[in-house]
């Protein structure tokens, strides 16, 4: 069916143009999120309470890592950290908080979805803790239920017994599961250069480093140069340095224990600019694992 340019003009004038066939789609008008927007609240949050940044980086982390490569299931793809199904997981202990805050931001950029806003959160944090830029892309949808939430059982528990046991399950039962490789394990892990554990979350206490708001390769360097002991006390095991201020768990001491792990603690130990290229990379491939069609965005 095809229409000549006088027909064409005819049609025009009655206001038919709508049902001409060779009209083009009409653009849409609906606007493009505000994830600049998104990012520069999230940067205030942060700035306003730097020790908070660390536990949105952990929502960003746990939110994402729940993907199953072989499955294909969980990652932060659907939001459904938000779900109270996945925060009571073990180990989202905590992290209710965490959502509850990034709540008056979404409910600001309602077009922003809560997906895209775990992972921008986990990236803006990154950068405001002085760390590498991490690329980071949109267009994560929202699941509407909770049907999409995983079983609990998939983020790494601390201590599995034996050292060889923490290994085992962090390669095994958790990372090479998420499609990671033991120099992406390590790496990742320098993210404890951040933040705190708290008794009233994961029953754990204390920060890893004496700049937990600032991200370096410190975390290396004092895991191989500080005699860890056991800390004594009626909380969880886990491992202080000879001041008594610092912390490790037993999934950090395994990544000295175990000698794959531990040549690239050293590895990163000395080269800050090489654990910052390995950790960018490594934290962009978590936080896109299972996401499709996602796109570039001006975030400036
Ligand atoms: C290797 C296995 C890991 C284990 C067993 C583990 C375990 C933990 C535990 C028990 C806490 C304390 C939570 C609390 O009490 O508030 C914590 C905190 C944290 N984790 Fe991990 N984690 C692991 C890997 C990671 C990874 C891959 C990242 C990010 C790339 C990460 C980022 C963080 C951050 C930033 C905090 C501090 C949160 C805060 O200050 O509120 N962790 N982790």
């Amino acid at each position: 069916w095809h229409l000549g340019a006088l027909d064409r003009r005819a049609a025009v004038r009655a206001g038919a143009l709508a049902i001409v066939p060779f009209a083009r789609p009409l653009p849409s008008f609906a606007a493009q999120p505000d994830y600049a927007g998104a990012k520069a609240a999230l940067k205030d949050l942060i700035d306003k309470d730097p020790e908070f940044g660390p536990t949105l980086l952990r929502l960003a982390w746990h939110s994402s890592g729940t993907y199953d490569k072989m499955t294909k299931t969980g990652g932060s793809g659907q939001g459904t950290i938000r779900f109270t199904e996945e925060l009571k997981h073990g180990g989202n202990a905590g992290l209710d908080k965490a959502v509850a805050r990034v709540e008056p931001i979404h409910a600001q950029f309602p077009s922003v979805s809560y997906a895209d806003l775990y992972t921008l959160a986990g990236v803006t944090a990154i950068e405001a803790a002085g760390g590498p830029k991490v690329g980071w892309r949109a267009g994560r949808v929202d699941a509407l239920s909770p049907d999409a939430v995983t079983p609990d059982g998939r983020l790494p528990d601390a201590d599995k017994g034996r050292p060889r046991d923490t290994a085992n399950h962090l390669r095994f039962e958790v990372f090479y599961r998420m499609g990671f490789d033991d120099r992406e394990i390590v790496a990742l892990s320098g993210a404890h250069a951040l933040g705190f554990c708290h008794p009233d979350a994961s029953g754990y206490s204390g920060p890893w480093t004496p700049t937990p708001t600032t991200l370096t390769n410190g975390y290396y360097n004092l895991l191989l140069n500080l005699p860890w002991t056991l800390k004594e006390w009626d909380g969880p095991m886990q491992f202080e340095d000879p001041s008594g201020k610092l912390m490790m768990l037993p999934s950090d001491i395994v990544l000295i224990q175990d000698n794959k792990f531990r040549s690239y603690v050293k590895m990163y130990a000395k080269d800050q600019a090489l654990f910052f290229s390995d950790f960018a990379a490594a934290f962009q491939k978590l936080e896109e694992l299972g996401c499709k069609n996602l796109k570039t965005v001006n975030l400036a």
